[in-house]
């Protein structure tokens, strides 16, 4: 991995949405087309801010969430709403959202549906990635249900997790289709995170999933 280190919180946010707006320009220019891949959670609301007023082609951009809560949008926890009001607004209302939820009870319900939804777009250009104080990413944690058939090479692009720490139902991407993406940064902040994803590197993939995704990843982080 790569740990690029910044001076504070808002010059993280505002040069790492910079980048991202950067590769997916050039994504646009080489494909004619780009997929964002986001996470939900509360540290890339800054981030989302400084993007949805930069300036590029949005109308050629998928925007696609790497996991989600299985609550409808009218949730706080709903990562889809925190997209909408964060990212797909000013300039950014362009894009393409590709949806991850959809009303049924279960994500079992809707699995195939999404995933089809999603193909067409894939691999992803850009993605961005959090990662929680247990070393989880998108919605792949340590003890989860279908943990291992996640993290295998041949995994579907989509699959249901549930886990103690995930409060709700989950449906997350695949580490396979994660993996695949162009370009990777995660986007953390804060002591405890730091020193997890640096005990991650030297840790199993399943008590440490982001393992999954860090040879190729940028690490932005600041205190
Ligand atoms: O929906 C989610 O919960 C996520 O996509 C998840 O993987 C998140 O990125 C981490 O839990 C970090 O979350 P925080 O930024 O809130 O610490």
């Amino acid at each position: 991995m790569n740990f690029l280190t910044y001076p504070d919180r808002d010059l993280l946010m505002m040069g790492l949405a910079d980048k991202i707006a950067t590769q997916l320009r050039s994504a646009i220019r080489t494909d004619g087309r780009a997929t964002f891949s986001v996470p939900g959670g509360s540290t890339p609301g800054p981030v989302f801010d400084a993007l949805s007023d930069i300036d590029l082609e949005w109308d050629k951009v998928a925007v696609l969430l790497n996991d989600e809560r299985w609550v409808d949008e009218g949730s706080e926890r709903s990562n889809t709403r925190l997209i909408r009001e964060r990212l797909l607004t000013g300039r950014a209302a362009a894009a393409t959202l590709v949806p991850l939820y959809a009303d049924a009870p279960q994500p079992e319900d809707k699995m195939d549906a999404l995933a089809e939804g999603i193909a067409p777009h894939l691999p992803i250009s850009v993605l961005l990635l959090g990662m929680g104080g247990d070393m989880h990413t998108a919605s792949l944690f340590p003890g989860a249900d279908r943990l291992e058939e996640a993290l295998s090479d041949d995994a579907p692009i989509l699959l249901p997790m549930r886990a103690e720490a995930a409060g709700e139902p989950r449906i997350t991407l695949s580490a396979r289709v994660l993996r695949d993406a162009m370009q990777t940064h995660i986007l953390i902040t804060g002591a405890e995170k730091r020193a997890a994803i640096e005990a991650a590197d030297s840790l199993p993939v399943a008590q440490a999933p982001v393992r999954a995704v860090l040879k190729n990843a940028t690490v932005h982080w600041a205190e």
